[in-house]
């Protein structure tokens, strides 16, 4: 598509259709950015009553990750884009409708297949366009990955090919760890290919996403926009605070665009991508990508002129987007605490009286101790404030099981 979309009337027959391939917190938002222009949204998810499912005009609950099914329900409801929301889902069989000219996918289906599995996007990046990433190896087997930590050294950090948020990943220091690490990552793998890449631990000063655009100009052409940098804290892989804008060495700043500028470049196809690099002085190293949102991103609902959601649905329909910064902000994760279903929230009025924060609550049907389900978002004239904010009002909402 190099024209901007003509948008329909939601249930008739002009509709304007997009079908969310997974419905949790990050979906959610896209979704509601979706509805707000009139666009007919059919969400889906693996549970019942995901957040995405609660704000969309269809929900269907099916294994992403079975083709057959994924198709059928393709074929059903006949979507004019198909947009991933998570990974795990079956890219092969994407791939194959979109080669088929049966579906658009959001940015492309080769971005979802080389995303959906490490060692997809780490060799595109470090082998063929020549980024500079940590060293890593990929085993399928614990001799292997004894061998592979050897050669990229100790400390070393040790993630199944597919998994996200951190789940299976560990960072180990010695030989001795090297099988605590494997079977860990066997237990935390979102699809049991057991296969992991180890990779050597970046002493970096600190992490940034780097939210990047790829939209229609008024020639048709693609442009590329960049956002302010979000620098973010992740404990045990998945992230707990965020922030925008991140301060950067101007040096580091220029490398970080070239980066972005060139996977996304490689990875083609419209939406927003969220590069995630580490930086040391002015070294920058790519990490990964997600070519959809970022969870880290969700500080932008408080600190641009349009979150990264609202970049993402305008992107992908072909439209302009603005990635001006509004203010200077912050995001605080709320965690369930409990692994208990309908749990309630407490404290969410003495949360928002910290001075310019807002809260989200994904309405995840289930918590879990370590499940994210909510978010506190926070502006000040300064960043320092707004983290200090952020994560005072999100430490004040508490999660408590239903009397
Ligand atoms: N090689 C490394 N050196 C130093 N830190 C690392 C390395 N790899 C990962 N980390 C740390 O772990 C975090 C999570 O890693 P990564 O992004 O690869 O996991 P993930 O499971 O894909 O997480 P998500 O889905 O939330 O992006 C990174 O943001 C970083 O803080
Ligand atoms: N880092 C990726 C990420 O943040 N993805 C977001 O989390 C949801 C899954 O949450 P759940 O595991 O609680 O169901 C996904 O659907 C997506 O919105
Ligand atoms: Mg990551």
């Amino acid at each position: 598509m190099n024209t901007p979309r003509t948008l329909g009337t939601p249930l008739s027959p002009t509709a304007t259709k997009v079908m969310l391939l997974g419905s949790g917190e990050l979906g959610k938002e896209v979704i509601i950015a979706l509805q707000r222009l009139g666009v007919e949204v059919i969400a889906v998810d693996r549970y019942p009553n995901a957040p995405g499912h609660q704000v969309a005009h269809r929900a269907h609950v099916i294994n992403m990750t079975d083709g057959d099914a994924l198709a059928a329900l393709i074929e059903q409801e006949k979507p004019d884009l198909v947009v991933p929301e998570i990974e795990a889902i079956a890219t092969d069989k994407l791939a194959e409708l979109e080669q088929a000219g049966k579906i658009t996918c959001i940015p492309t289906a080769r971005a979802a297949q080389l995303t959906m599995n490490r060692e997809g996007i780490r060799r595109l990046a470090a082998e063929t366009l020549g980024i500079a990433t940590s060293p890593y190896r990929f085993a399928s087997s614990l001799e292997e990955l004894a061998a592979g930590a050897e050669a990229v050294g100790f400390p070393c950090v040790i993630k199944p090919v597919m998994s996200s948020s951190g789940k299976g990943q560990s960072k180990i220091d010695s030989a001795a760890e090297v099988k605590a690490a494997w079977d860990y990552a066997a237990a935390g793998s979102r699809v049991d290919s057991g296969r992991v890449i180890v990779e050597g631990f970046i002493d970096f000063d600190y992490e940034i996403t780097l939210l990047t655009v790829r939209s229609l100009g008024e020639d048709g052409q693609v442009i590329t926009q960049y956002c302010e940098p979000i620098g973010h804290v992740q404990v045990q892989g998945d992230y707990v605070e965020s922030w925008q804008p991140c301060r950067m060495d101007p040096v580091a700043l220029v490398r970080a665009r070239d980066i972005a500028g060139k996977v996304t470049a490689d990875l083609g196809g419209l939406g927003l991508f969220g590069v995630e690099l580490f930086v040391k002085d002015d070294m920058v190293w790519f990490s990964e990508v997600s070519p959809r949102p970022h969870d880290t991103g969700m500080v932008t609902m408080a600190t641009q002129v349009q979150s990264e959601f609202e970049l993402h649905a305008k992107a992908i329909l072909g439209l302009p987007v603005n990635v001006a910064l509004k203010a200077p902000g912050a995001s605080a994760v709320i965690y369930g605490q409990h692994e208990a279903a309908g749990i309630a929230f407490e404290g969410v009025a003495d949360a928002l009286r910290v001075p310019n924060t807002d809260i989200r609550l994904f309405g995840k049907p289930e918590s879990f101790a370590r499940r994210r389900m909510g978010v506190a978002l926070a502006t000040a004239d300064d960043v320092e404030t707004a983290r200090v904010n952020a994560k005072l009002a999100a430490s004040k909402v508490k999660p408590v099981l239903a009397k």
